[in-house]
């Protein structure tokens, strides 16, 4: 359902993603694995339309681009968090969860089940609320808005561990329910590992390894390049 061929991109003359090509399926859960700078949000970025394509192209249901508009891929039920979190903060979290509601998808998730934080704030400022809390609303906005997909970046950014495993848990049943495709931004393999299908991590711009979970947990040296330095 998605696919990035030969794709380079970045911010003004700075190319980031170099002769990148990857493919996520419909039904496929997937997690973007990497140290700080590879470029990780350059790459959703370029595929909601913030960074340019400079080379290659994406191919969206079929369809090869090109450009990227945010709002054509909003409108065909493309959902991204982006790493600042993406809420309006001069709305409240009420008004923030109906303006990502579509007139007709119903996503299996209850979001205000997920996050019950939700309905405690739901008349409070979104610019008000903390880091963790807007990344809860972020995310509910994410699930209700993504038809087809959902990219989320830095997911456990901010979020206590038992939520953060609700959250995964929650993706992983959209993913099942609805044949949705779900691709993260995590810095640390071990949510990924539990609940993901696929890892795809980068380097320098580039795919370093694109594996099945199940081929990573038999040989987890694999993530060594891939892991953060303390
Ligand atoms: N707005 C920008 N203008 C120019 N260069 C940028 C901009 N944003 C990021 N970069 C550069 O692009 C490169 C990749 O950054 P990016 O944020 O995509 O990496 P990342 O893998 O998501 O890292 P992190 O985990 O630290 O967020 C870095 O060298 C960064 O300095």
């Amino acid at each position: 359902m998605l696919k990035f061929e030969d794709v380079s991109s970045g911010y003004h003359d700075t190319r980031i993603i170099q002769n990148l090509s990857l493919s996520v399926e419909s039904g496929e859960f997937v997690a973007l694995l990497g140290r700080n700078g590879v470029g990780k949000t350059t790459l959703l970025r370029t595929l909601f339309g913030i960074c340019p394509i400079f080379g290659g192209a994406v191919v969206v249901d079929g369809t090869t681009l090109r450009s990227i508009r945010s709002e054509k891929m909003a409108r065909a039920g493309y959902s991204f968090l982006p790493d600042d979190r993406g809420v309006f903060e001069e709305l409240t979290v009420e008004e923030n969860l109906v303006l990502a509601r579509h007139k007709t998808y119903k996503p299996a998730v209850d979001v205000l089940e997920l996050f019950p934080l939700l309905t405690e704030r739901r008349t409070q400022l979104a610019g008000s609320l903390s880091g963790g809390q807007k990344q809860q609303l972020g995310i509910a906005r994410a699930m209700l808005a993504g038809r087809k997909f959902i990219a989320i970046d830095e997911i456990s950014q901010g979020l206590q561990p038992n939520i953060a495993h609700a959250t995964m848990q929650a993706l992983r049943h959209l993913v099942d329910e609805h044949q949705i495709s779900v691709l993260i931004v995590e810095q640390s393999p071990t949510l990924p590992l539990e609940y993901c299908d696929r890892v795809i991590g980068m380097v320098k711009g580039r795919i370093s390894l694109d594996q099945p979970v199940a081929a990573i947990q038999q040989e987890p040296d694999q993530l060594t390049d891939l892991l953060i330095v303390t």
